[in-house]
């Protein structure tokens, strides 16, 4: 640390930065003058140990003069004298400490500045945690896929990232709905405040309200303390509901009235809370047809909306799937420190021939376990386990109709074999017109 000791007795101040000086690790600089102090803040001090009564300035007046021009510098008060007011005036003023001449006056000096070394300490971790996480969710890093939908994907969270909007993510499980969720707060102006998510089916109905609005002690039997909901605690941040739609009735009408108003009430009190979240929700359901079929409000629904983005399943972006295997087994490489793999033309084959109902996050457990498995330079295909239901499976889970099929299976062809009609006719053994018949109907 960067330590100012300014006081004008040259002993004292002597005798200060000799004691100081057994840390190597700070740079000590010694003025006699609240002038002469405050002509040095250019150096970008971390401490000020500042003598209360000097010469030319009152230490209450260099004091302020510090805090205008860079409230970060901490302020070390030392004073002749015991006087409570004027500790209390100065902390008040922003002092960090006052510490009155005594014979303990060093070694309390000495556990202040450790204390504010490791403050020090922690601050910078955060900072560096914070850039770390920022770069993690930079858009194009943090969300891998070329395929066009992913690639407008990109565009509305850049959208959604500029402003406050409410934002509605919609996608099948494991399709990336928290991961895009992340990056929007990430690469928003709120990135600095807590990302706070919180999954409705995860928590018991009758406890949603006190985890959402916080309660009061005595609230309800097992309220032994006050505490603190999540839209308070993402305060000045993002709050993300996942799972949105399992959200019952009675909890529906109280988050519609906390929106309307911006304000919620803890369980067990009457005084509002004003606040300030942004709020992105996901589900993995239809809302629309949630609305229409009752099970959800209309009114909410408008509320919730704002944004949409639908997050597509990946066996309608095939072309994604090699790029994120390639990118899981690099990552899963880098992290094992293990020489990069290389993944196998039939492997390829069969990663693209698979349904991956579990989406993502399914393909992501495959490569790594995969990667597990792979003992020489390549990963093959026998170290694919692919476990689930086949693809024939899953489509007839969909409850589609025949046409409704038969357009599925050649809409998967033509995205496997690069829209080349007449080896997807060749491979399906139907005419090339029917194929070209169904483009026409812009059916596919
Ligand atoms: N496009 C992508 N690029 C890289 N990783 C991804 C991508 N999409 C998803 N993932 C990864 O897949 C996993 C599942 O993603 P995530 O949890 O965001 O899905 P989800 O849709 O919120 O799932 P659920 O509905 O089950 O909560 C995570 O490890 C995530 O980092």
């Amino acid at each position: 640390m960067r330590i100012f000791i300014v006081e004008d007795d040259p002993f004292y101040g002597e005798l200060l930065a000799y004691h100081l000086s057994q840390n190597p690790d700070d740079e000590l600089h010694r003025f006699e003058t609240g002038r002469d102090c405050l002509n040095h803040l250019y150096m970008n001090p971390s401490v000020i140990c500042l003598d209360y009564s000097l010469p030319d300035l009152s230490g209450e007046e260099v004091l302020r003069k510090i805090k205008t021009a860079n409230p970060d510098i901490r302020v070390v008060v030392i004073s002749g004298q015991e006087n409570i007011q004027t500790a209390i005036a100065l902390l008040k003023l922003g002092a960090t400490d006052y510490i009155v001449k005594d014979d303990d006056t060093r070694e309390r000096l000495w556990i202040c500045l450790n204390n504010l070394r490791q403050q020090e300490g922690m601050q910078k971790t955060i900072s560096h945690l914070q850039e770390e996480v920022g770069r993690k969710y930079s858009i194009e890093s943090a969300i891998i896929g070329n395929s066009p939908p992913i690639r407008k994907t990109f565009s509305i969270i850049e959208k959604a990232a500029a402003s406050k909007i409410t934002v509605s993510i919609s996608g099948e499980t494991g399709t990336g709905k928290e991961l895009v969720a992340k990056a929007i707060h990430y690469n928003s102006p709120r990135r600095n405040r807590p990302f706070v998510a919180i999954n409705i089916t995860a928590i018991p109905k009758e406890l949603i309200e006190s985890e959402l609005f916080g309660h009061e002690k005595g609230s309800f039997t097992g309220a032994d303390f006050k505490r603190i909901g999540m839209f308070e605690e993402a305060s000045g941040g993002t709050l993300f509901l996942d799972e949105v739609a399992d959200m019952d009735p009675g909890m529906q009408a109280k988050l519609l009235r906390a929106l309307q108003e911006m304000e919620i009430k803890r369980v067990g009190s009457n005084k509002p809370i004003s606040i300030d979240v942004r709020l992105i929700v996901a589900t993995h359901k239809n809302l629309n047809e949630e609305v229409r079929a009752g099970t959800f409000r209309e009114d909410l629904y408008y509320r919730l909306l704002g944004l949409p983005i639908q997050l597509p399943p990946l066996r309608e972006r095939s072309t994604d799937i090699i790029l994120l295997a390639r990118h899981f087994m690099k990552e899963y490489c880098r992290e094992n420190h293990r020489e990069q793999l290389k993944l196998s033309a039939e492997a390829q084959r069969n990663l693209l021939a698979y349904a991956w109902p579990g989406n993502v996050r399914e393909l992501k457990a495959v490569i790594e376990l995969a990667c597990v498995m792979a003992d020489g330079d390549t990963l093959e295909s026998e170290h694919l386990q692919l476990m689930h239901n086949s693809p024939v499976d899953v489509m007839l889970s969909e409850d589609m109709t025949l046409k409704e099929y038969t357009h599925q299976i050649i809409k998967r062809y033509l995205e496997k074999y690069d829209r080349n009609v007449v080896l997807v006719a060749k491979k399906l053994d139907v005419g090339k017109s029917t194929i070209y018949r169904m483009l026409q109907d812009n059916s596919l």
